[in-house]
């Protein structure tokens, strides 16, 4: 497997050229552009990893699933869903046109960023901090490593340039589908701004993967959540690209700007991918690709 894995590696980091680093969030662009690194868990447990790991590699979009889980959890789907939608958009994830354009609509999912910020203002906590720790705990839980910790640097870069996401913030509030623009944006940046690797990645993917239930076999996830949040993995995961990346690919997966990607194959393996350099949509260009080959190698599409 290392050796597959070494040779998908080598043969995509070129491609990361014809990407670029997110320039919205200044840190960000420190990112070197040609790392490429994937962790691999599968059933018979193995750990196996190769390439590179970026300096400042954070969850960005894809803390949106454990901030999904652990909304549910707190307040049930009832309440959840009655401020958030279930269908994709096909509009760039930070996008309030739909929004806008159907009078007191609500966002259309929990995956792009209007619905994501309802989300986590849902999380039960009397601030900010009580919020945002609970669900690092629960990071922590998926990926078993109480290390994990958010990255200030990174939070403090994207707070001080939130423009967009402050309107869309303040346009949820207009809605009356958030109480308070500030606590909500903190929650939701500082969720961004959690610090992980590929193997944590690959850990809360495999997590996903066996329905709730981590890599050493503690069941901390309700298997109903778990399906419900890798069904909008399969859906709206990939942004505006997860109708092509589901038929090219065909397994749950979840993006952030920092080029991080979590896989999960049903029942079988946790992914986990950083590759900064990004393509028009938003995702990791060599992270796509090397997951494409990996799928039609392993066939791993659930469809
Ligand atoms: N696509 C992403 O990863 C977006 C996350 C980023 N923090 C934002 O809100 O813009």
């Amino acid at each position: 497997m290392r050796e597959l894995l070494d040779q998908l590696i080598e043969k995509h980091r070129p491609k990361c050229r014809e990407g670029e680093v997110p320039g919205y969030i200044p840190i960000l662009r420190e990112q070197n552009p040609l790392s490429l690194g994937i962790t691999v868990i599968s059933t018979d447990q193995e750990i196996v990893s190769a390439g590179d790991c970026p300096v400042h590699s954070t969850l960005q979009s894809i803390s949106k699933v454990f901030a999904l889980i652990l909304a549910i959890m707190d307040c049930g789907e009832q309440e959840v869903f009655d401020k958030v939608g279930m269908e994709p958009t096909g509009d760039p994830f930070n996008s309030i046109y739909k929004m806008e354009v159907f009078s007191h609509a609500k966002p259309l999912n929990p995956m792009i960023n209007a619905g994501a910020m309802i989300v986590s203002s849902l999380i039960k906590g009397s601030s900010v901090s009580e919020k945002v720790g609970r669900l690092l705990y629960l990071v922590r839980e998926m990926a078993e490593n109480d290390q994990i910790q958010i990255n200030e640097e990174v939070f403090r870069s994207e707070w001080e340039h939130a423009h967009r996401n402050r309107a869309l913030a303040h346009f949820l509030r207009e809605l009356g589908l958030i109480d308070d623009v500030d606590e909500t944006l903190e929650v939701y940046l500082r969720q961004c701004a959690i610090g992980v690797d590929c193997v944590d990645l690959a850990k809360m993917g495999f997590c996903l993967a066996q329905y709730g239930r981590t890599y050493s076999g503690k069941q901390l996830i309700p298997p109903s959540i778990a399906r419900l949040v890798k069904t909008f993995m399969v859906t709206c995961g990939m942004y505006n690209a997860s109708g092509e990346f589901a038929i090219k690919v065909g397994i749950p997966a979840k993006s952030g700007v920092s080029g991080g990607i979590l896989a999960s194959v049903p029942r079988r393996m946790g992914i986990g991918i950083f590759g900064p350099a990004l393509d028009k949509k938003g995702n990791s260009i060599g992270g796509v690709a090397v997951l494409e080959d990996l799928s039609r190698e392993w066939n791993l599409s659930i469809f």
